[in-house]
């Protein structure tokens, strides 16, 4: 019998394959759900944090364990998604940083840069059906990822400097992954946010598609390249092109949270932040 052993469901805990339907569940939260097609053997994560997806504590510990379990699990590949229909993820949650307790600050930060650098430097193929707004965060998510597929009439970008705050390099190094130089200085020093048609004219995303089940497919069909690639031989060479970035951070995770905290603490920062958060919920009333 093939044993499929799920690290969320207990180490014990055994699911004998081929008893379930074609997709099968390996692990979920409240906020994420990772399903595994099992004649493809391609996971799609799909984030539930209703309304907008926002990446707090608990939301990103999920994706991390989730990417982790589709590893363990030996998916051929993984694909991120939302159960929203207009927002893949609105990026992290200003609650985490607005008025923020220090501890729960050191915590969030510290699960961003593991989430990252899990992503980033994932072993298995990953890619992002992107069905709804990505800002900031959001984004982060989707240029971690190999390959980008989009909705159209959504947003995509690094929005920072919009709110007055400053993209990390890591955040930057991602964007740089995918787009030419040029470009992205010029977009992240605007906080350019692109429509779905712009993004694909950049190379931000590389294809668009009218549904999700289009979007998800069209992911399967960029993991599908693979199937002939020995993985050892794929994932090294993957490590390969990212492994300076991911370096960068590991070796300067400290550094990095440090100057996290200075940066979103500093009272004009705070104030900056405060009038954003306004405006978002007066647009939403
Ligand atoms: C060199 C040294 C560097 C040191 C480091 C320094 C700084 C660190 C940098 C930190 C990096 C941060 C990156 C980020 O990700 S910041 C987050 C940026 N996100 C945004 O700007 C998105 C804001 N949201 C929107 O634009 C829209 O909500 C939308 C995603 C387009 C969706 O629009 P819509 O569907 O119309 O939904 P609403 O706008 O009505 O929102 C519903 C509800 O959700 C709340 N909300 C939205 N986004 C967030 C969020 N990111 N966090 C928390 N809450 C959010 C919104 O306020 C509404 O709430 P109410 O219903 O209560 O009003």
């Amino acid at each position: 019998m093939n044993i499929i052993r799920s690290a969320r469901f207990g180490a014990s805990t055994l699911i004998p394959k081929n008893c379930w339907s074609v997709v099968r569940s390996i692990s979920s939260t409240e906020l994420t759900k990772l399903e595994v097609n099992d004649k493809t053997g391609i996971a799609v994560l799909t984030l539930n944090r209703p309304p907008v997806n926002s990446l707090n504590l608990e939301l990103l510990t999920d994706i991390r364990n989730s990417i982790k379990d589709a590893e363990s699990n030996k998916c051929r590949g993984l694909i991120l998604t939302s159960s929203s229909n207009s927002v893949f993820s609105a990026g992290l949650d200003f609650l985490e940083m607005y008025q923020p307790k220090e501890e729960r600050l050191k915590s969030f930060w510290t699960a961003l840069q593991s989430t990252w650098m899990t992503l980033y430097g994932s072993k298995i193929p990953t890619a992002a059906a992107i069905n709804g707004h990505a800002p900031a965060g959001g984004c982060l998510l989707a240029t971690s990822c190999e390959y980008r597929v989009m909705l159209p009439k959504f947003t995509i970008g690094l929005n920072e400097t919009l709110i007055g705050i400053v993209a990390p390099n890591w955040f930057m190094n991602s964007y740089l992954n995918v787009l030419p130089r040029r470009v992205a200085e010029l977009a992240l020093t605007q906080g350019k946010m692109f429509t779905t048609a712009e993004a694909q004219q950049v190379g931000l995303v590389d294809d668009v598609v009218n549904t999700k089940e289009e979007a998800i497919a069209k992911c399967e069909e960029f993991i599908g390249l693979f199937k002939k690639i020995n993985p050892y031989a794929r994932a090294l060479t993957k490590q390969q092109f990212r492994i300076n970035h991911l370096q960068e951070l590991e070796q300067n995770r400290e550094q990095d949270l440090q100057a996290f905290i200075a940066a979103i603490t500093n009272p004009s920062t705070q104030a900056a932040m405060g009038a954003y958060l306004e405006n978002l919920k007066k647009r939403s009333k």
